[in-house]
């Protein structure tokens, strides 16, 4: 029942119109400057118009999907588990980096526990969809089931749907999950089809023990699961993680409704990688905020087919890169608005204009 539902989201996205791009690319074409001058801002305010039909934000927010992962039993994060509700409680009393970011950019961040091994009492700012508490240790078997897998796709469309429907035209992603970034590597090494060195890196911080146990734990994970790199649900359910399953899902569901999504660092990236395998144009409504410090992350960004909008060395998560990234469509959208043609501004235009 919930595949069909996936498959009928998937049949709902539909590519965004060359005509319309080509449509807000004239408009800055005509402004009162070098044709081309304002570089990517231009293609970030020309994609959003295209998208949405809109030349204005007018809601902006984030979902930061939150969970834990069985995999932390060999050792590969720098930080004990406890820290993912930790940091959950962070989040919902407005703490944290990423409520200061979002702040920043005029953004609500939601959070939506996908799999915290912990229990939580209702919180304002706290969407409760917990799957299970903790994915199991795909270093021995697979991390979820195919339902669960399919479940945590569907959260995350909902969460899309959701947006649609409170009127939000910016949506960015965001994650939390000790341990994350063992998954997303695995995912990385599987559909970019890398060996898991070149995918792996220290995460939160571990030292080269660590980072040998992790490309271990990897390794074995993908040799005892044989996830396979042409079914991304397969590859989520075998070697991935509930927020990351969330992150996918929220990505096709804004791609399936017409909501630009600006997608975070590392591990948002490697939920992007399972959306846009599910099908080829979800990439076009996909704005790579940044490029992380992670090692693997450029392949991803690669095989999706988007350029980092920013490289500022962040290794956080949460939505952090999203929320600053989201300012500078807001710049290209503003400049779109706001210059005169080189008519309306009585300047001359060039030889080549
Ligand atoms: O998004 C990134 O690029 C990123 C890079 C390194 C670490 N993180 C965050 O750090 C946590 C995962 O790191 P680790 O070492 O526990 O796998 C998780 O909560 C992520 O949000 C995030
Ligand atoms: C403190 C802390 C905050 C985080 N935010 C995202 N991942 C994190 C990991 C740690 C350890």
């Amino acid at each position: 029942m919930s595949q069909i539902e996936l498959q009928h989201i998937i049949e709902q996205i539909k590519p965004v119109s060359e005509e319309k791009l080509a449509a807000a690319q004239a408009r800055f074409d005509s402004q009162a400057k070098p044709v081309g001058s304002l570089g990517r801002l231009e293609e970030f305010g020309s994609r959003f118009v295209a998208i949405t039909g809109k030349d204005k934000v007018a809601g902006k927010r984030v979902y930061t999907f939150a969970g834990d992962h069985g995999v932390t039993a060999e050792g590969v994060s720098a930080f004990p588990q406890e820290v993912t509700p930790q940091m959950v409680f962070n989040f919902v009393d407005g703490g944290a980096s990423i409520n200061a970011l979002a702040r920043h950019a005029g953004a609500e961040v939601l959070v939506v526990d996908m799999g915290v091994a912990t229990d939580f009492e209702d919180m304002d700012g706290l969407i409760k969809r917990k799957i299970a508490k903790g994915t199991a240790n795909f270093a021995e078997g697979p991390a979820m089931t195919q339902e669960q897998a399919i479940q945590a796709l569907l959260t995350g469309v909902e969460m899309a749907r959701q947006a649609k429907a409170d009127g939000i035209d910016l949506v960015g992603t965001g994650d939390m999950g000790i341990g994350n970034t063992t998954p997303s590597a695995a995912i990385a090494a599987c559909i970019c089809r890398l060996p898991v060195e070149q995918v792996t890196h220290r995460g939160t911080g571990i030292d080269d023990e660590g980072l040998a146990r992790k490309i271990l734990a990897i390794s074995k994970g993908l040799e005892v699961n044989q996830p396979n790199p042409q079914d991304a649900v397969d590859v989520l359910a075998k070697v991935g993680g509930f927020e990351i399953g969330g992150i996918a899902g929220l990505i096709l569901g804004c791609a399936a409704e017409g909501i630009p999504v600006v997608v975070d660092g590392f591990i948002s990236t490697a939920g992007a990688l399972i959306a846009s395998e599910l099908h080829p144009n979800v990439r076009d409504y996909i704005f790579a905020a940044h490029k992380s410090v992670e090692i693997g992350h450029h392949h991803m960004l690669h095989k999706i087919g988007q350029q980092p909008m920013l490289d500022l060395g962040l290794r956080l998560g949460e939505g952090t890169g999203g929320a600053v990234a989201m300012t500078l469509i807001e710049a290209g959208l503003q400049v779109l608005r706001d210059v005169l043609t080189f008519d309306q501004a009585g300047v001359s235009e060039g030889a080549d204009q």
